[in-house]
């Protein structure tokens, strides 16, 4: 029986997660991380669900008093970071979704488990269809040098580009021949127009109310186009790779940075 510990229960994210500790019989929530409530219990919160489970919210406390064994961490980049490394530091295994961290933090974390020799497991897309989707573009880039990614989110979100888009790009360079592109005297008459530059390739990123989590990467060569695409409809999708990662995490003594390290 793996004891969790959920961070934003609150969030689209973190409430989702409840749902998913609730139906495995292998897994019992045993607190949550939470900016408000502090000492209250989820019962005690309308929009929670009606359980026995402690809310704390000061990340310390929670990971000294509480007996866990994995925090499925969900809220916000900075405070993500934080509760990540002292989960660790109190033996904690983390599953984190939370996206926005630097390379400097997740090189930072990737030390503290291998000194402490616990797992960890950070994924900025635990959809197994954006998975797959970021992997076909890895294979495509190969052929296809330029190459365009575009992701489109729900305007609440904070960081830019999402977690998706960096971890894509990250893995396309892996297998793409470093290239420039566009014209090499073009010029933005508004800044931004062309987007993020990555290794050459370009990233931009939509955000607009309505939307969820999308992508699409776009791929031309001379007459032909091709584009590699995923679509989140709503936070189902991600529930089985949460899943997926918390089985995970009790075998490892490292950080795993992306699920397709997992499947
Ligand atoms: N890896 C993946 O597959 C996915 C990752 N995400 C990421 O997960 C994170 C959460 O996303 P959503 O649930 O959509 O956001 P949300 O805004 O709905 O939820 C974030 C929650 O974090 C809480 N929070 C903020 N500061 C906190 C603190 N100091 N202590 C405890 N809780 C705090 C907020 O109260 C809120 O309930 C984001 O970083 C997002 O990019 C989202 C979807 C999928
Ligand atoms: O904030 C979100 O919603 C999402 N964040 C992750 C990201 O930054 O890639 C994963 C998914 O796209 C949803």
């Amino acid at each position: 029986m793996k004891k969790i510990i959920i961070a934003g229960p609150r969030g689209k994210m973190g409430s989702e997660a409840i749902k998913l500790v609730q139906s495995h019989e292998d897994m019992r929530l045993v607190a949550c991380i939470d900016r408000k409530n502090n000492g209250k219990k989820l019962a005690d919160i309308a929009e929670l669900p009606n359980l026995d489970v402690p809310i704390y919210e000061d990340a310390l406390e929670c990971f000294s008093e509480i007996d866990a064994d994995i925090l499925i961490e969900l809220t916000i980049p900075e405070q993500g970071y934080k509760h990540t490394k002292a989960a660790m530091e109190h033996g904690i295994r983390p599953v984190v979704g939370t996206t926005g961290f630097t390379e400097e933090q997740i090189d930072e974390l990737s030390w503290l488990a291998s000194e402490r020799k616990i797992g960890c497991i950070i994924a900025p897309n635990f959809a197994i269809g954006a998975v797959l989707m970021m992997k076909f573009s890895q294979m495509a880039a190969q052929y296809f040098p330029d190459v365009d990614i575009i992701e489109k989110h729900h305007d609440n979100k904070l960081d830019a580009p999402s977690g998706t888009a960096v971890k894509t790009a990250e893995m396309i360079k892996e297998s793409r021949e470093y290239k420039k592109q566009g014209h090499a005297d073009e010029k933005e008459t508004y800044p931004g127009a062309r987007g993020a530059d990555y290794d050459g390739m370009r990233i931009h990123s939509v955000r607009l109310p309505g939307l969820v989590a999308h992508q699409e990467v776009i791929f031309g060569s001379p007459g032909q186009t091709l584009t590699i695409k995923h679509d989140s409809i709503n936070r189902a999708s991600f529930m089985e790779g949460i899943k997926l990662a918390t089985d995970k995490v009790m075998e490892i003594q490292e950080v795993i940075y992306g699920l397709e390290n997992v499947l």
